[in-house]
C-alpha cells in the first residue's frame, strides 16, 4: 500500500514586517480534506495562506506537497492551486460569463456553466462587472474555482460580502471538491461547515514577548 500524499507545513515560522508572526507551526492536509484556519485579527491566517500559496517563504520550516518542497518546483505548485484573497480580480468591462471564461482559458478548464449554476450567477451571466455588487463579485471570483478545476484550494476570508443562500452554495461547492479528493485550506470568522475537517487556530502559535524581541533583533 503506497503512503497517502500529503500537504504539510512543519516547524514554521514566520516574520512579516520584521515582527514575528507565529512559530512552531505544523499542519497536514490529506487528500479530501478541509483545514479552516481561525484566530484573531492579525494572528497571521492570510500569512499562513500565502505561504501554502508559495507567495511568502517562511524564515523557518519547510511547506510539502507529497514530500517536495515548494521552492523545489514552484510552477508544478502553482498549476495545482487556486489562491482566492481578499481582492476580487473582476474586469469591470467583461461580462461574468467572460470572466469565468478567460480564467478558465488561461488553467485549460472549461466548466464555464458548470461555475456559473455553482454560485447561482447565470441569471447575471452577462451583466459586465462594473455593475455587479460586493456580493456578487465575490461569487464571481469564487465560481473559477469551479471553471477551472485544481486540486488545492486556498481562500483567504472566502464569505465576506456573501449572503446566506451564498454562503451555502460555497460548502456545497467545498463539499463537492473535497468528495473528488480536492483539498481546502480557508480562514473564516464566522461558522462554516466543513465535515469532518481540521480547526487549527493560529492563536496557538503566538509568539512569546521575549521571542519578538529577539526575532526584531534578527531582524
Ligand atoms: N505586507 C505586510 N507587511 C508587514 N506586515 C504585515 C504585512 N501584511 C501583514 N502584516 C502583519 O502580519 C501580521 C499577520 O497578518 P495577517 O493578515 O496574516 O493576519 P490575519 O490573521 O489574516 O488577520 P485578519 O483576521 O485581520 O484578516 C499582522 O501583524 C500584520 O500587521
Amino acid at each position: 500500500m503506497t503512503a497517502p500524499q500529503l500537504f504539510t507545513g512543519r516547524d514554521l515560522l514566520c516574520l512579516r514586517g520584521g515582527r514575528l508572526v507565529f512559530q512552531d507551526l505544523d499542519f497536514q492536509l490529506a487528500a479530501g480534506g478541509c483545514l479552516t484556519l481561525v484566530g484573531p485579527n492579525g494572528s497571521g491566517k492570510s500569512t499562513l495562506l500565502r505561504l501554502m500559496a508559495g507567495l511568502l517563504k517562511p524564515l523557518r520550516g519547510t511547506i510539502a506537497w507529497d514530500g517536495v518542497a515548494l521552492g523545489q518546483d514552484p510552477e508544478a505548485h502553482r498549476a495545482r492551486l487556486h489562491y482566492v484573497g481578499h481582492l476580487d480580480a473582476v474586469k469591470a468591462s467583461f461580462t461574468c460569463r467572460e470572466m469565468l471564461a478567460f480564467w478558465a482559458g488561461l488553467r485549460g478548464g472549461g466548466g464555464v456553466d458548470a461555475a456559473l449554476a455553482a454560485f447561482a450567477i447565470d441569471t447575471i451571466a452577462d451583466v459586465p462587472g462594473r455593475f455587479l455588487s460586493a456580493g456578487q463579485r465575490r461569487r464571481l471570483s469564487l465560481a473559477r474555482l469551479v471553471a477551472a478545476p485544481a486540486p488545492l484550494w486556498l481562500l483567504d476570508e472566502p464569505t465576506v460580502g456573501l449572503d446566506r443562500a451564498s454562503v451555502a452554495l460555497l460548502e456545497g461547492a467545498i463539499a463537492r471538491h473535497r468528495a473528488g479528493g480536492g483539498r481546502v485550506v480557508l480562514s473564516t470568522h464566522i461558522d462554516l461547515a466543513t465535515p469532518d475537517g481540521d480547526i487549527l487556530d493560529l492563536a496557538a502559535f503566538a509568539p512569546l514577548e521575549d521571542d519578538e524581541a529577539e526575532a526584531e533583533d534578527a531582524a
